[in-house]
């Protein structure tokens, strides 16, 4: 009882004090404002205000949400100019969340952050880009680079000279005790990787520096020279550093430090004075007291029932204080006025430049995937041989079947007889004959071993010849000069084919023993010349053009998909954005090193088609490569759209994989459309790829051109889908940021 009154008194004169230092600081801060509004008022456009100045990071009543999840709720930050500023916070308290929104790689949903003078993204501020060093908690380095690599890579698009690069490697080579330049990153150690990962964002002396974690798996030698080095660059005055550790005691080593939990600041004071509030020789002693109190002011129970009414004045201060605002506060004046000063113009030039791609960073981003492809020639190998093995494939092993077991059931015993004479005419390399008698030869059709019984009458010859000769015949000789076929029907390609087999074997005979006569027993239907297509390879030509487009389209679909997930994983995305690439320079890099891979691609599936399996093409070569390619890009916009919308890998393989096979089958590519029944024949006509195939094949087999309906419509498809996509994935991603 004698405890918990005592612990009730403390917290009373805590709060107390408190009360008095809050009146103190606002009276000091409110000066701070009417001070910053009249500067503010003689140059409302100027781009910092005077109170901004001394501060390089600021946040006013930030907000962020995951879903449901708070992550950071009425956040106020400040980090004074030319300081280093230790960001302390138990795991999950929205240190990585803030340190995203500071960079501008996450949207905040309320409140204000101003880096260096401005919000970041704002137009020609280089927030994100040259002015910030980042290092991410994840690794976020390309493992196939190496260190020099690594550094060469963010040195170009922060527009460093190969000389300045070289000079900025070498002193942070020796400085954080690196391997050897030209060292793979995947072969270094996990601390040697951390090292690397600072020294990219150390690279370009930024003058804002925000290191997430950067002493984990680092050892207390090298962790020492970081500090250090961190003491030493913020001297000059012009280097800011944002660092967040779970190592509290090397934070004192901070000029100011900044305790959160559960996405709200606790304190923000100089390590020492925060220690001497809480009567501590340690900060991580005075962090755990502040955590109490956060929790017993959190705890219902205990601001409960005051005893003695004296708590009274502290919990209307509670009451009255914003949930977040630190226990302890220095400089950062009320939200409400800062706001006023957060007024910025911009030309519309410099607007026009932040939104225009530039060529460096595009031209970098390309250097970087060819850089990785060298280094997995295996990987690049899969990506120009998949697409022509597997039309290799279908060319080889789509088509008519071979080897076809059939059993002969032959009752004639007259030689010379008709009957073998007309199975003699059945084409061997696709029908196996074997002899036997009508009760093996059924019982083989029932086991599956054959997949016809072709039966001959006793007196099939002598039939079959009255039924030519005479006029009038009697069902009986008909019956008895037919040739008799059971048919095994589970394989519908196979019963065509012995079906077509068996009447060119008839009309070959007929034409052997009849000669000049033989048109006396032609059918009454004559199919004349084809006007497109020829009888040969009717299948294969059918499936190749599809096959060819939708190869391609997945393949770009999914190295796209891979890529941009896995780099969103890995923190890459966010580095090079926090480097200053945005995302439409990531998009059109990644277009055009995938349109190099997609005209290899393109080549050998041509010269495969074309030239070794001899499909025909009556139609222009350039239509079908463009219409190859439109659809590649395709591929690669339905990509971003599923990498925008999905986090991991299995996810996103799992959504390639579920729309693989209904497009397939739905697009007409395996199957003709007119199969499909009419309310789904609908949807199959505008999936992507359903109009482009049959523009394909038209240009492939008519010739047509442009002027013809069903070659244009698979181009003006294939270029909405595009569009589509595009859109849909940049409305994703904003969305979800
Ligand atoms: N992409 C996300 N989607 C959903 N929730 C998220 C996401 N990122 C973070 N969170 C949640 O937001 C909270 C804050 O996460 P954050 O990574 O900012 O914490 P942290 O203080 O940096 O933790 P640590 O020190 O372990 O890195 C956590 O509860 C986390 O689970």
């Amino acid at each position: 009882m004698r405890t918990a009154k005592r612990k009730r008194e403390g917290k009373k004169k805590r709060c107390k004090e408190e009360v008095m230092m809050m009146e103190r600081e606002k009276e000091g801060t409110r000066r701070n404002v009417r001070n910053q509004e009249e500067n503010m008022k003689a140059d409302l456009e100027a781009p910092l205000s005077t109170g901004q100045e001394n501060f390089a990071v600021r946040c006013q009543d930030v907000c962020r949400s995951y879903g449901k999840l708070k992550a950071l709720s009425d956040m106020r930050l400040a980090v004074p100019q030319g300081q280093i500023y230790g960001l302390l916070g138990p795991s999950g308290c929205g240190k990585t969340t803030l340190l995203k929104c500071i960079v501008g790689t996450l949207k905040i949903s309320q409140g204000h952050i101003t880096v260096l003078g401005k919000p970041p993204k704002f137009p020609g501020h280089n927030v994100p880009g040259n002015k910030v060093g980042y290092m991410p908690q994840k690794l976020a380095l390309y493992n196939e680079f190496t260190i020099s690599d690594t550094l060469t890579f963010f040195g170009r698009i922060h527009g460093l000279t190969s000389k300045e690069i070289q000079e900025r490697m070498k002193h942070l080579i020796g400085f954080l005790d690196l391997p050897e330049k030209n060292s793979l990153v995947r072969n270094l150690s996990g601390g040697q990787q951390r090292r690397v990962s600072l020294g990219a964002a150390l690279l370009q002396n930024p003058e804002l520096l925000i290191l997430d974690e950067p002493t984990v798996g680092v050892d207390p030698v090298l962790r020492s020279k970081i500090w250090h080095h961190l003491v030493e660059i913020v001297k000059t005055g012009k280097v800011s550093v944002i660092i967040t550790t779970h190592y509290i005691e090397e934070a004192r080593q901070a000029n100011v430090v900044g305790l959160m939990r559960n996405g709200q600041l606790l304190a923000e004071d100089p390590p020492d004075a925060i220690m001497q509030q809480h009567h501590s020789t340690t900060l991580e002693h005075a962090f755990l007291q502040l955590c109490e109190t956060s929790e017993n002011e959190n705890d219902p129970k205990q601001e409960s029932s005051p005893p003695d009414g004296t708590l009274e004045k502290s919990q209307s201060f509670e009451s009255g204080r914003e949930e977040s605002q630190p226990i302890l506060r220095v400089g950062s004046p009320p939200a409400e006025k800062i706001e006023e000063t957060l007024k910025f113009s911009v030309d519309w030039k410099v607007r026009a430049r932040h939104v225009l791609p530039k060529w460096r960073n595009i031209a970098a981003l390309i250097i970087k995937t060819l850089v990785r492809m060298r280094r997995m020639p295996g990987s690049l190998c899969f990506q120009f041989l998949l697409p022509v093995i597997q039309i290799t494939l279908i060319c080889l092993c789509v088509g008519d079947p071979k080897g076809i077991q059939v059993a002969i059931v032959n009752n004639e015993t007259l030689f010379p007889s008709v009957s073998k004479s007309l199975l003699s005419f059945l084409d061997n390399s696709s029908v196996k004959q074997v002899n036997l008698s009508h009760k093996e030869a059924f019982e083989g059709i029932y086991n599956g071993e054959y997949w016809a019984v072709i039966g001959f009458g006793k007196n099939f010859t002598s039939y079959l010849i009255k039924r030519m000769i005479k006029q009038q015949v009697s069902r009986e000789i008909v019956h008895g000069g037919s040739v008799h076929v059971w048919l095994d029907e589970t394989n519908q390609q196979i019963a065509f084919m012995l079906q077509k087999k068996l009447q060119e074997a008839f009309k070959a005979f007929v034409d052997h023993k009849l000669g000049d006569r033989a048109y006396q027993v032609d059918l009454p239907i004559k199919f004349q010349e084809p006007i497109y297509g020829s009888q040969k390879k009717v299948f294969p030509a059918f499936v190749t053009p599809g096959a060819a487009l939708s190869i391609i389209f997945y393949l770009a679909m999914g190295l796209t998909t891979l890529s941009f997930v896995l780099e969103r994983k890995e923190g890459l995305l966010d580095r090079c954005w926090v480097a200053g690439v945005s995302s439409l320079e990531t998009i059109l890099a990644h277009l055009f090193s995938q349109l190099f891979v997609i005209s290899v691609q393109i080549i050998l599936l041509l010269l495969m088609i074309l030239l070794v399996f001899k499909l025909p093409n009556e139609g222009s070569l350039v239509l079908i490569i463009i219409l190859i390619v439109l659809q590649g890009v395709t591929g690669i916009s339905f990509g971003l759209v599923i990498s925008s919308a999905i986090d991991d890998e299995q996810s996103a393989n799992q959504a390639a994989l579920g729309i693989f096979y209904p497009n397939l089958i739905l697009s007409g590519i395996i199957w003709p459309v007119e199969c499909i029944p009419y309310p789904l024949r609908y949807l199959s006509l505008v999936l992507p790829q359903t109009y482009a195939t049959e523009a394909l094949r038209c240009i492939m087999y008519r010739g047509w051109s442009m002027s013809h309906m069903m070659v244009w419509r698979g181009f003006l498809v294939s270029l909405g889908w595009n569009t589509f996509f595009l859109i849909l994935a940049t409305v994703i991603f904003k969305l979800r940021m």
